[in-house]
């Protein structure tokens, strides 16, 4: 399932939502290639050759984990992020590390199982559509009488009425979980397991649902019903050994410093038992074991208090690529709120565009909103472009509230209003250390 774009392929393709940070870009461009080189060697060496894995140091909000996760997009490989400092807390036992591989399993399958999907849907498509006549005109009726339904229900004509149907209880037949490369995929990824353990126990209940909304549900559970589960896997197992991708965010917050307090010691625990994952062992998980040797882990931090050397050296070893990824400037902060491809203004253009709204936010208004986020960066915390996104809701928020009176409306958002909205603010710092 491995990507077979070449490292400019893959810059250029992060470009396109990421800006500036062309090191690290850089760097895991020529990881991922390094696996697609990895996979084409003779069995002997390919299973010598292990990952060289990535320390990404830069401030919070620059583009860690979102290059990493558009990486991974890519490639089509299993994701998972996953905070170290997670494993500090009270309560922790040294093999829930091993809990980021079970997930990561997790993740594969649900990739796995959306591609396997796909190769079914006509197939299961049809057998949808046929649940659907059964239940509006039952399962004796005449091919006739169902021929010409068929008809009406392919026309549309049928979308409004009601049926009910039979199908899989605990959430069998609506999509089971986010795909990775979507916010949330984590917690998605978590309780897959449960979920799907659910939906193919063979409990079933009526609904009573449109006909319009019955057929996507359907859809999905004929197309699982087509798919060979111990394939998928297999398949899941195979991606995530050779292509599954680790983000280890606040890995800086596990090193320990000179002077061994409690805490300390603790942070170090936890870098020792992170470290046979990152070397490579086996997990065993309800799926069957797994091999992590050939997983890529992606460590990332700020490392304004500890430094890369204060972690173990054994885990120094083990991430030799070493990318610094630069704070963001307000001409950055311009381009990602214009120039990306699902920029935040294009985002909030085409929500309105929804109402019934033309919204139209002028050159000037960016550079302001740009402004802004600076101010507050500066003056309250740097969060990096996450700023953005907290100063866009402020300026949208009337707008927001009231585009279902506005419909037929063109809205133009220029500097006047950006500042109107959050200069004030802006300057003050109590205040929006609560509300920007
Ligand atoms: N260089 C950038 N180009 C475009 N968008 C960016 C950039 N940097 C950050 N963003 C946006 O800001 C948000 C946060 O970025 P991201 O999650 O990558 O932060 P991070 O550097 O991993 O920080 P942390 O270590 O706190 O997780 C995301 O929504 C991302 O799209």
């Amino acid at each position: 399932m491995s990507s077979d774009f070449s490292p400019r392929e893959i810059v250029s393709e992060l470009d396109r939502h990421i800006v500036g940070q062309a090191n690290a870009k850089r760097a895991v461009a020529i990881a991922l290639r390094n696996r697609w080189r990895r996979l084409k060697l003779d069995d002997k060496l390919r299973e010598e050759v292990l990952p060289k894995n990535i320390l990404m140091i830069g401030p919070t909000g620059v583009g860690k984990t979102e290059i990493s996760r558009r990486l991974a997009k890519l490639a089509g490989a299993p994701f998972l992020k996953v905070e170290a400092t997670k494993f500090t807390e009270v309560g922790y036992v040294g093999r829930d590390v091993e809990q980021i591989v079970r997930d990561l399993v997790e993740v594969g399958i649900g990739i796995v199982r959306e591609v396997k999907r796909k190769d079914v849907q006509a197939k299961a498509h049809l057998a949808a559509e046929g649940r659907v006549l059964d239940a509006l005109v039952g399962v004796n009726a005449s091919p006739a009488t169902r021929d010409a339904f068929r008809k009406r229900l392919r026309a549309g004509e049928l979308d409004d009425k009601e049926v009910e149907v039979e199908v899989q209880a605990g959430g069998g037949g609506m999509p089971l979980f986010e795909l990775p490369g979507m916010p949330g995929a984590q917690m998605g990824a978590v309780s897959l397991g449960d979920m799907l353990g659910k939906a193919f126990g063979g409990r079933t209940k009526t609904r009573r649902v449109s006909v319009k909304e019955a057929h996507p549900l359907l859809l999905t559970e004929e197309a699982d019903k087509l798919i060979d589960q111990e394939a998928t896997v297999q398949d899941a197992i195979h991606a995530v050994e050779n292509n599954g991708i680790v983000f280890l965010d606040e890995i800086d917050k596990i090193a320990g410093r000179e002077g061994r307090s409690g805490a300390d010691v603790s942070r170090e625990g936890v870098q020792r038992d992170l470290l046979p994952l990152i070397e490579g062992t086996t997990v065993s998980t309800k799926h069957g074991p797994v091999k992590t040797d050939h997983i890529l882990f992606i460590a990332s931090g700020a490392f304004h208090v500890s430094k890369p050397s204060d972690l173990l050296p054994e885990l120094q070893g083990r991430l030799p690529i070493r990318v610094e990824l630069e704070a963001l400037t307000r001409a950055d902060f311009v381009r990602i709120l214009t120039e990306t491809e699902a920029s935040l203004v294009k985002q909030s253009v085409a929500l309105m565009a929804t109402e019934g709204v033309a919204l139209t936010v002028t050159p000037e208004a960016v550079e302001a909103i740009a402004d802004a986020a600076v101010e507050v960066n500066s003056s309250v915390e740097n969060i990096g472009a996450r700023r953005l996104q907290t100063v866009i809701e402020r300026v949208l928020d009337d707008l927001s509230f009231t585009a279902p009176d506005r419909s037929g409306e063109a809205v133009v958002i220029d500097a006047e209003y950006v500042r109107s909205r959050v200069a004030d603010l802006a300057k003050n710092a109590d205040l929006s250390r609560f509300i920007l």
